[in-house]
C-alpha cells in the first residue's frame, strides 16, 4: 500500500518520521515554513539544526509551498509545536476544500493548547470541518526523534474514536523497528502526551539539583499520579495511563538527554532562568505553555495537581525550585490511590 502524506513540521520529529514514512514506501512532502532549511533538506539531504548527524533520504522531497504538499494526499501529519496549531489547521482547511480532498488528519504534537487548554484532537476538529477531512488520529509514545534516527526499536499508539482510521494509520507507519498500537481511548492519549512533559521538566529539574534515582522515581510515579486525576477527570480511561503515551513516555521523557523539556528542567536546575533556557534550546519546549494550561485546567476542575503546580510556581511565578520542593514534602499524608 503506498499513501500521499503531507507532513506539516520540518523540525526534528517531522523531519524523522517523513524519512520513516518515505522508506516504508509512501510518497512524503514535507512541508516547513523555513525556505534554507527547506533547501537544506532537498539539495543537502541533511537538517542539520535539529538532527545534527542524520542523512535524510533523498526521496524525501521538501516544500514551503502547501498546495504542492496537497497535490496528492491521502493523510495530513501535524508535527508542530501546539501552539500554532490552530493557526496552521486554520490556514490549510481552505487549501484543502480548493483541492477536494479528504485525508485523514493525524496529530505527532503534544501539549494543551493555552487559554482554551483544549488537546490538539479538540484544535483540529474545530478548525478543520469535517466536509474537507476523514477522521483524526493521534500518534502518541516514547520515541525520540534521535533513537528513531538510529533505527532504535520504538513503540507507539495510534488514538482515534473510529478503531478502522487508527489501524489504518497503524499500518502505514508499522516496519521492523517501528511498532504501533491501537487504542479508541483518544482523551487519556492526549492528556498523558501533554502532561508527560510538565514531569520531564521536574525530574531534569532534580537531576540539576543533584537529587538521587529516589527521589526521580517518586516524582515521576506521583506525576503519574496526577496525570491520571486530570486525564480521569476529563474522561479518560484509567488503564490508557499505564500504556505508552502515558508511564511509556514519561519513562523516556522524564530520564533522557534527548528530552527537550528534560534538558530544559535541568538547565533550570543548575540555576538558569527561564527565557536564557528556551534561548538557547533553539527547538519547541512543550511543558511550558501546557504547565500553564494543565495549572489552570486543574484548578478549573478542582482536581489536586501539587506537583505540576509547583512546576507552574518556579516557571510563571519565579519561585525557587528547591522551596517549591520543600513545601511538596511538607503537604499532610495521603492515600497513593486516590482518584477525587
Ligand atoms: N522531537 C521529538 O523527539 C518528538 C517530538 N514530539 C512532538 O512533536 C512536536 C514537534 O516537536 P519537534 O519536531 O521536536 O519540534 P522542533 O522545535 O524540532 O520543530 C518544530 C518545527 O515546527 C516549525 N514551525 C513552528 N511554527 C510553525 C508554523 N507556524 N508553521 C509551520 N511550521 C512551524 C518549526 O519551523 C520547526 O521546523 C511537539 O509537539 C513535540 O512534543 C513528539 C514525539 C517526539
Ligand atoms: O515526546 C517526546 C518523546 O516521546 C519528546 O519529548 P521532548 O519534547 O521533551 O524532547
Amino acid at each position: 500500500m503506498t499513501v500521499n502524506i503531507a507532513v506539516l513540521g520540518a523540525g526534528s520529529w517531522g523531519t524523522i518520521l517523513a524519512n520513516l514514512l518515505v522508506e516504508n514506501g509512501h510518497h512524503v512532502e514535507l512541508w516547513g515554513n523555513d525556505a534554507e532549511k527547506v533547501a537544506e533538506i532537498n539539495e543537502q539531504h541533511t537538517n542539520k539544526h535539529y538532527l545534527p548527524d542524520f542523512k535524510i533520504n533523498p526521496q524525501l522531497h521538501a516544500t514551503l509551498d502547501l498546495d504542492e504538499a496537497f497535490e496528492q494526499v491521502d493523510v495530513v501529519l501535524f508535527v508542530i509545536p501546539t501552539q500554532v496549531i490552530r493557526q496552521v489547521a486554520e490556514q490549510i482547511a481552505p487549501v484543502l476544500a480548493a483541492k477536494q480532498v479528504k485525508p485523514v488528519i493525524v496529530t505527532a504534537s503534544k501539549g494543551l493548547e493555552q487559554g482554551t487548554h483544549k488537546r490538539i484532537s479538540e484544535v483540529l476538529t474545530e478548525t478543520i470541518p469535517v466536509d474537507v477531512r476523514n477522521g483524526i488520529v493521534v500518534l502518541s509514545g516514547p520515541s525520540h526523534a534521535e533513537d528513531v534516527a538510529m533505527k532504535d526499536i520504538t513503540t507507539l499508539t495510534a488514538a482515534s474514536t473510529d478503531l478502522a482510521q487508527a489501524e489504518w494509520v497503524q499500518e502505514i507507519f508499522m516496519n521492523d523497528y517501528f511498532r504501533l498500537y491501537t487504542n479508541t481511548d483518544v482523551v487519556g492519549v492526549e492528556m498523558g502526551a501533554a502532561l508527560k512533559n510538565v514531569i520531564a521538566l521536574g525530574a531534569g529539574a532534580l537531576h540539576g539539583l543533584g537529587y538521587g534515582d529516589n527521589t526521580k522515581a517518586a516524582l515521576m510515579t506521583r506525576g503519574l499520579a496526577e496525570i491520571s486525576r486530570l486525564g480521569v477527570a476529563m474522561g479518560a480511561n484509567p488503564l490508557t495511563f499505564i500504556g505508552l503515551s502515558g508511564v511509556g513516555d514519561l519513562i523516556v521523557t522524564g530520564t533522557s538527554v534527548h528530552s527537550r523539556n528534560w534538558r530544559a528542567g535541568n538547565a533550570l536546575g543548575q540555576g538558569q532562568k527561564l527565557p536564557e533556557v528556551l534561548e538557547n534550546m533553539g527547538m519547541v519546549v512543550e511543558g511550558v505553555a501546557t504547565c500553564k494550561a494543565a495549572y489552570e485546567l486543574a484548578q478549573q476542575r478542582s482536581v489536586e495537581m501539587p506537583i505540576t503546580t509547583a512546576i507552574y510556581n518556579v516557571l510563571y511565578r519565579d519561585c525557587d525550585i528547591k522551596t517549591e520542593i520543600g513545601n511538596l514534602m511538607q503537604r499532610s499524608g495521603k492515600p497513593e490511590i486516590d482518584f477525587n
